[in-house]
């Protein structure tokens, strides 16, 4: 069985119109539910349009911010004022601009020693979200998807499906630059996941994902990370569901 099979498939006109139902999703999650809701972002580039359209009016004035908490797929082992820091983007563009309690934000401390930040996000996850079969359960992930077919911080070669604690290293394998990342087993137990992948450049890892899904050896991590009990869907841009002959 293939997450990418398993899950619906979005495609957009392009990368804007993605980014705008995304920040939609946002609005909805936090006006209908009188709880907090735990929302897990992607590292990388690919998120950066959406938090710029979450950051202004008309979307930033409709969301319920308090609502929301804010929670990392995973982070480079560097200090947040780097540009490779992914909470360091989020904050500028997004966290900085908008009305929300700083409690309401999660960032994995890229600057702390991996193994015992990892610990610390683990612990922390335990004890604020929801548990469903003993680990922490998000509303809602999202994932982005590198050329290598990565996401997250797990890495083709080095991944661990049956890792279950929810956050563990990992080392980038061409860079060597250390990394936390969310495990496997908490990424599958969230409520909702959508993976956001637009460009071109990943039409061939895209290709091989919809064509083999997870029946390789080593599965591509992007093709065996999907919500287990929930809902996952595939929202990618048209320039790249063409490049890798994915139809909606
Ligand atoms: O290293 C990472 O890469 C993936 C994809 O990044 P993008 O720049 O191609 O959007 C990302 O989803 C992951 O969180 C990140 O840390």
């Amino acid at each position: 069985m293939s997450g990418f099979s398993e899950a619906e498939l979005r495609i957009f006109p392009d990368a804007e119109q993605m980014a705008a139902e995304t920040a939609q999703l946002f609005r909805t999650i936090s006006t209908s539910a009188g709880e907090p809701q735990h929302i897990c972002l992607s590292g990388g580039s690919t998120p950066l349009k959406l938090f710029k359209l979450l950051s202004a009016p008309p979307i930033r004035d409709h969301i319920d911010w308090e609502q929301l908490h804010f929670w990392w797929g995973d982070e480079r082992c560097v200090p947040p004022e780097d540009d490779q820091s992914n909470y360091g983007q989020a904050h500028r563009i997004l966290f900085s601009t908008i009305p929300i309690p700083e409690t309401n934000i999660h960032p994995m401390r890229g600057d702390r020693d991996a193994e015992q930040e990892s610990v610390r996000y683990a612990r922390e996850l335990e004890r604020e979200l929801p548990l469903r079969n003993g680990l922490p359960s998000f509303r809602l992930i999202l994932l982005g998807l590198g050329s290598d077919g990565h996401t997250a911080s797990l890495f083709p070669g080095a991944f661990p499906p049956e890792r279950r604690e929810p956050a563990f290293p990992a080392r980038h394998p061409e860079s060597g630059q250390m990394r936390i990342t969310l495990s496997p087993a908490v990424l599958n137990n969230g409520e909702e996941l959508i993976y956001l992948v637009t460009g071109k450049g990943k039409a061939g890892v895209l290709k091989e994902i919809s064509t083999y899904g997870d029946s390789r050896p080593d599965p591509y991590p992007g093709a065996a990370v999907y919500a287990r009990h929930g809902r996952t869907r595939w929202f990618l841009d048209e320039e790249l569901a063409a490049a890798a002959g994915v139809r909606g």
